[in-house]
Order: C-alpha cells, then sequence, then structure tokens
C-alpha cells in the first residue's frame, strides 16, 4: 500500500463534500419571493455560494432587481431562520465521497472541515447527515473571526483536529472555489480542488496541487502525491 504523505486532510462542505445547493436555494427563494422575487433553481444558487449567507442573498437580490442594505437586513434573518430549521432536506454528500472519507480514516488520515457557512449551520448540518463524528474539528466561517481565504480558519482547523499536538503536521486542503485553494495556500498546505462543485468556470485556474473529478479519485490522487 503506498503510503500518503499527509497526517490531517481537511475539506471545505458547501460544493465539496456536500451538494446543499437545494436547501439554500429553498432558503434563498423564501426569502425573496416573499417580496415578489423569482425563485431560482438550485443550479442558479450555486455560484452565489462561497463567502456566508449574506453574500449568497446579495448575489441573488442583485440578479432579480435592486439590493438595497436595508433589504439585505430585512430579509437575511428570514433565510437564516429558514434555513436553520431545512438544513437538510434536500442536501446529500456527493457521490464516492463517504467511502472516500472511510478509505482516508482506515489509513489512518485525521479528517476536518473548514467551511466559510456559520457554524451554527455546518455541525448541525453535518449531524444532521450523520456524518459529523468523522470530523476531528469543524470550523465555521464565524467560528475564528475570519473566513476562507484567510488562514487563521484553516489552521485552526489543523490545531483543534489534533495539530497542535503535532511536531509537524502535513496537511491538505479539499475545497471547490477560490476561497479554498487560496486559503489553503495563504495557510502553506498543499490543496486539490474538485471539479464537480459550485465554482462556475475552469477549475484549472484555482491553481490547486491537483483537481480531482469524483471522490473515488481522492485517495489515489493521495497515494501518488510525491512525498
Ligand atoms: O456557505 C458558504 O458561502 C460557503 O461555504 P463553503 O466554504 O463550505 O463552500
Ligand atoms: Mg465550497
Amino acid at each position: 500500500m503506498a503510503d500518503i504523505p499527509f497526517d490531517i486532510i481537511g475539506f471545505d462542505l458547501d460544493g465539496t463534500l456536500i451538494d446543499t445547493s437545494g436547501d439554500l436555494a429553498a432558503a434563498v427563494n423564501h426569502a425573496i419571493t416573499a417580496i415578489g422575487r423569482p425563485a431560482y433553481p438550485a443550479d442558479a444558487i450555486r455560484p452565489f455560494v462561497g463567502k456566508g449567507a449574506r453574500i449568497m442573498l446579495e448575489r441573488a437580490l442583485a440578479a432579480s432587481g435592486d439590493c438595497t442594505a436595508e433589504l439585505v437586513e430585512d430579509r437575511l434573518p428570514v433565510l437564516l431562520d429558514y434555513y436553520q430549521q431545512n438544513l437538510a432536506i434536500h442536501s446529500l454528500p456527493y457521490p464516492g465521497c463517504v467511502a472516500a472519507l472511510d478509505a482516508l480514516a482506515a489509513r489512518g488520515l485525521r479528517l476536518a472541515i473548514c467551511t466559510n457557512k456559520a457554524e451554527r449551520f455546518a455541525v448541525p448540518l453535518m449531524q444532521q447527515l450523520g456524518l459529523a463524528d468523522r470530523f476531528a474539528s469543524i470550523i465555521g466561517g464565524d467560528t475564528v473571526g475570519s473566513a476562507k481565504p484567510d488562514p487563521a480558519p484553516i489552521r485552526a482547523m489543523i490545531a483543534r483536529a489534533g495539530g497542535a499536538n503535532m511536531k509537524n503536521p502535513r496537511c491538505l486542503f479539499v475545497g471547490d472555489t477560490i476561497n479554498d485553494i487560496a486559503g489553503a495556500r495563504n495557510a502553506g498546505i498543499a490543496s486539490i480542488a474538485v471539479s464537480f462543485g459550485f465554482l462556475e468556470g475552469a477549475v484549472d485556474s484555482l491553481g490547486a496541487d491537483a483537481v480531482i473529478d469524483h471522490f473515488d479519485d481522492l485517495l489515489p490522487t493521495l497515494e501518488r502525491w510525491p512525498s
């Protein structure tokens, strides 16, 4: 069995581990159809995701009319309340995700999450999907006071996943947008971009160290990683 030269593998959540676009779209639509805006299909929400719920709402409002600060302040609590109650109605892990997590854990790797989603959504979402216990740490966009691409949340993810007690923890981050790949680079760690997430445009342009098109490719890609 080929050696994997990492101790901790970190993952982005939305668009990487889990396709959350159906529940995010439902929450946005709940907030904006009440003021006469049209509903978005899940596919149309994907490019709005990546920098937290406020920016997702701003992008959705701006794409269908005006987007004033008052409108955002008025609609954001409605969106967040709805999402908190409906985290995992449509959301599912991407194909092969759970098997890949099992395979990595069986190889002794620690798994962790760093998402720009607020922690109060990220943790119960993973619990409701029955996956939270697989992760040694789950850091949200509001856990440490800054979000990716700032390196601080990725560093906190590593430290809380046991890296704080390791001499030189070897870490890699897997994500779907520039926030993830730039965040990994800013934290000084390697990265893999997934091509099946919420990114619009060419995944190669993210500058990740490798790209995977399916979770089945994750373990072989790590096994081939130069040590
Ligand atoms: O909720 C968001 O905007 C982004 O979440 P992610 O960092 O897990 O992709
Ligand atoms: Mg993402």
